[in-house]
């Protein structure tokens, strides 16, 4: 079994005939169920408003600490806001992780609120970005539809009001620390994470049963990767693989779209082969990932 993290066009996913979908979905199947970790180019997000959202990214972190700490998770909630330093620790077994964060969510009626820096146009450029990962996300399922053997629409009602996170990273090079992670070794917990990453290496990848692997940064390609989530839908066929986040030699930026299903969606795993059992009862996107954020913080942000 290959243990390579594939390049995959997805051009033809998004604007081909069925057989040529068929064909990217194949492709895209394969490195679901080996390495769980693969990039993509031909996605359609247009690489001026990536560079936009970095430069947003930069000001943000920029800001002095009291209006991160206006705009703070702790104060605003539903895992919203600025994170800093220390606060999180992906990996229980290492020390806290050398990085600050900012997340936001749907930005719809009835969804809780985000927190927005005080920077001209900075929200309107989140949101546009926002939608534009989640048509990514939406051409992906698609893909995962048509290898695990269903409809290829079939995750479409369940993707209405996805549970998704937008989450500008910052890992600090300064003052290093010796055995501080970037981010500490974890699985990512929803269906799939689209990672864009500005110029400096770090992520590492362990395909299982194998050792830890460099994912090289590809220019306008994105990173993406299985959760939990999915691996539970699919039955274990798609793997969610466990990665990681070095200490930086420079300053690193990342931002990181995490999709996770409707809250009222039933992740049932989808039985692709005649004779295959059910590895896990049924429950609703929301009862799913609240079990993971309370077994990770022992209550959920
Ligand atoms: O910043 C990265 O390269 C990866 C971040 C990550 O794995 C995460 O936040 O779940
Ligand atoms: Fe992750």
């Amino acid at each position: 079994m290959s243990h390579d993290i594939p390049v995959i066009d997805i051009t033809r996913l998004r604007e081909g005939t069925p057989a040529e979908r068929r064909e990217v979905a194949a492709a895209l199947g394969r490195a679901c169920r080996e390495t769980g970790f693969f990039y993509i180019t031909g996605h359609g997000v247009d690489p001026s408003l990536l560079r936009a959202v970095f430069d947003a990214s930069h000001a943000l972190f920029a800001l002095p600490d009291a209006e991160k700490e206006r705009i703070a998770r702790s104060r605003v909630g539903h895992n919203r806001g600025y994170v800093g330093y220390g606060v999180e620790r992906l990996d229980t077994a290492a020390l806290p992780d050398r990085k600050e964060a900012f997340n936001m969510g749907r930005e719809a009626a009835g969804e809780p609120a985000n927190a927005w820096p005080d920077i001209p146009g900075w929200r309107d450029l989140m949101v546009g970005y926002f939608a534009a990962c989640q048509s990514v996300g939406a051409s992906l399922h698609r893909a995962f539809a048509l290898d695990l053997g269903v409809d290829e629409d079939f995750f479409v009602d369940k993707f209405t009001h996805p549970m998704a996170t937008l989450r500008l990273l910052h890992y600090c090079a300064a003052e290093p620390r010796p055995r501080a992670p970037g981010a500490g070794a974890h699985t990512d917990y929803g269906n799939v994470t689209i990672l864009a990453v500005d110029g400096v290496a770090g992520l590492q990848v362990r395909p299982r049963g194998g050792d830890w692997i460099d994912a090289p940064m590809i220019p306008d390609a994105f990173v993406c990767n299985i959760g939990d989530c999915l691996m539970r839908w699919s039955n274990d066929v798609y793997v969610s693989t466990p990665h990681r986040v070095l200490q930086p030699a420079s300053d690193r930026y990342s931002v990181a779209f995490f999709l996770d299903p409707d809250a009222d969606a039933v992740v049932e795993p989808i039985m692709a082969r005649p004779g295959d059992t059910p590895h896990y009862p049924p429950i609703t996107g929301a009862d799913y990932l609240r079990e993971r954020l309370e077994a990770t913080y022992g209550h959920t942000p």
